[in-house]
C-alpha cells in the first residue's frame, strides 16, 4: 500500500489482530511485539504505572501548598522552569521524544497548580486559631 492507496481506503480502526502493514527501513530496528493487541496491552499496563505515579506526585503537590503564602509561591515559577529543564534532560538520557514529555510536564503542571491553587485557597494560616 502506498500514500495514494492509503487515502482512498475507507476510514476504519486498525486491526489489533491482524499481521503488520508497513515496516521500518532501519535495518537495525527490533520488533518489540507480534501484534497491535500485544502493543495495547504493554501501552494499557504502563499507563496504569503511570497514573498511580501521578496520584503518588499529586499527593506531594498538595502537601507543598502547607510551605506557600499566596499564589505567587503556589505557582513558583522559577520551580516550574527548573521541572520542565530537568525532565527535558531526563527524556535525553532515557530516550524519550523531548517534544512528547515537555509538552506532557508542561500540561501535567498546569493542572497540579490550578489544583494546588484550590487546595491553598481552602487553608488556614498554620498559626491561625481554630
Ligand atoms: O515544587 C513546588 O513548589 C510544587 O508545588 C510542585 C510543582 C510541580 O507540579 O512540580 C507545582 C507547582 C509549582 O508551579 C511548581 C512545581
Amino acid at each position: 500500500m502506498n500514500d495514494t492507496t492509503s487515502a482512498l481506503s475507507p476510514r476504519e480502526e486498525p486491526e489489533a489482530h491482524g499481521a503488520p502493514l508497513r515496516r521500518f527501513t532501519d535495518p537495525s530496528y527490533v520488533p518489540l511485539c507480534a501484534s497491535l493487541a500485544e502493543v495495547r496491552e504493554h501501552i494499557d499496563a504502563i499507563d496504569q504505572q503511570i497514573v498511580a505515579l501521578l496520584a503518588e506526585r499529586g499527593r506531594y503537590v498538595k502537601d507543598a501548598a502547607r510551605f506557600k503564602r499566596d499564589a505567587f509561591q503556589v505557582s513558583a515559577p522559577q520551580r516550574q522552569l527548573e521541572v520542565i529543564e530537568k525532565v527535558k534532560a531526563l527524556a535525553k538520557k532515557e530516550g524519550a521524544y523531548p517534544e512528547v514529555v515537555e509538552a506532557c510536564y508542561l500540561a501535567l503542571i498546569e493542572g497540579f497548580i490550578a489544583r494546588e491553587q484550590q487546595d491553598h485557597q481552602g487553608m488556614i494560616d498554620a498559626e491561625a486559631q481554630p
